[in-house]
């Protein structure tokens, strides 16, 4: 049986984040501190570059070329953008914001009911609470798997707040019609045989993150790791209006403005492995607000896990192939057995070793 990243047991980091000050002791804050955290530039300025892609531009015949061609550019250059007119119903959206925030406010003891740490990959994806997923990360997560329905464990899914469930499949169903539709966009810019590219994406998890502000040291610790997803695409959805998540471009860091009307989607690892490199999935990390919580949800649409990914070349030009064909268990379990390292478990993929880190 696998081992998953180690996770310590800590308190509760919202019962953390409210300490009095003078009731913090320098030893309860030290494991959160990231010595480790790098200086790399931090470019506000290029915030307004995230490219904007329009759903509703790509379904019309009469725009489809053009807005295929931002949609190809976003993926190619940027590997993250923010999806308008995706068609996910404003109520949906409402819930499912609602009751996560509503969640997290529960005593621990209760998020802990639903909470069943994996130990393989069987437990992956049920459900699991974690205080500080990634030992030092500044930030509790709640991972659910949601599609397909034979997968689902609903012994797992919260039944409080009330309408949690409902508002969970709800948008778990919507999320996933747009991941289809994109998946299948992307599919088109790709120049590749159409019937490599059917039904790629099989699987979905939701994990909800809360990450609590931090004022005593906030830019000392991090909400999330550097690292990027074990997805084909994940698409994000920020729960209030506290943003956090930067993106790694060009080797500085590029903070994300969310637009309140947008869903953010961002290439993951294994559309980079089926791109054969074209597509890069983009290192990303999220940073702690010293005032206020941020909370959001991201919904990772995955191949099926018995499933094989390899890469797959454009029928216009002889490319060389880069990257291995593996199942995406394997992938999964060797991105879960690691620290998150930025893109490092990706060279897991690579056809050829790569030399150091
Ligand atoms: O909270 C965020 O903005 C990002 C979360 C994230 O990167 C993840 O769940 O993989
Ligand atoms: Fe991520």
């Amino acid at each position: 049986m696998m081992q998953l990243a180690t996770t310590i047991p800590v308190r509760n980091v919202q019962a953390l984040a409210a300490s009095a000050p003078g009731e913090l002791t320098a030893e309860a804050l030290n494991q959160y501190i990231r010595p480790d955290m790098d200086h790399d530039s931090v470019l506000p300025e290029d915030s307004a570059e995230v490219p904007v892609v329009d759903l509703s531009r790509l379904l019309s015949n009469e725009s489809v070329k053009e807005e295929a061609s931002k949609l190809k550019f976003a993926c190619e250059e940027w590997g993250f953008v923010q999806v308008v007119n995706h068609g996910v119903p404003e109520d949906i959206i409402v819930n499912i914001k609602r009751d996560i925030q509503e969640f997290f406010q529960l005593p621990l003891d209760v998020k802990n009911a639903y909470a069943q740490r994996p130990g393989d990959l069987q437990g992956y994806g049920q459900a699991y609470v974690v205080s500080n997923h990634q030992k030092l990360d500044w930030a509790d997560m709640f991972a659910i798997m949601t599609q397909p329905p034979e997968a689902r464990d609903m012994k797992y899914w919260p039944t409080q707040p009330g309408t949690f469930r409902k508002s969970i499949q709800e948008y778990s169903s919507e999320v996933g019609k747009l991941a289809h539709s994109i998946v299948k966009f992307i599919g088109n810019t790709l120049n590749i045989d159409p019937g490599l590219w059917t039904d790629k994406y099989a699987v979905q998890a939701l994990r909800m993150n809360y990450y609590p502000p931090c004022n005593s040291m906030a830019e000392k610790v991090l909400g999330f790791s550097p690292h990027s997803d074990a997805s084909l695409l994940t698409i994000l959805l920020q729960i209030n209006s506290v943003d956090g998540l930067q993106i790694r471009r060009h080797g500085a860091w590029i903070p994300v403005k969310s637009r309140a009307d947008a869903l953010l989607v961002n290439v993951g690892d294994f559309l980079e492995i089926m791109s054969n490199g074209r597509y890069k999935s983009i290192e990303h990390r999220v940073i702690i607000n010293p005032r206020r919580e941020r909370l959001s949800v991201s919904a990772f649409h995955i191949p099926k896990f018995d499933g094989v990914v390899s890469p797959i070349v454009s029928t216009d030009a002889d490319e060389k192939v880069l990257y291995k064909t593996l199942t995406v268990e394997e992938y999964v379990k060797h991105q879960l057995s690691n620290k998150l390292d930025g893109k490092k478990a990706l060279d897991h993929a690579k056809a050829f070793q790569v030399q150091g880190k």
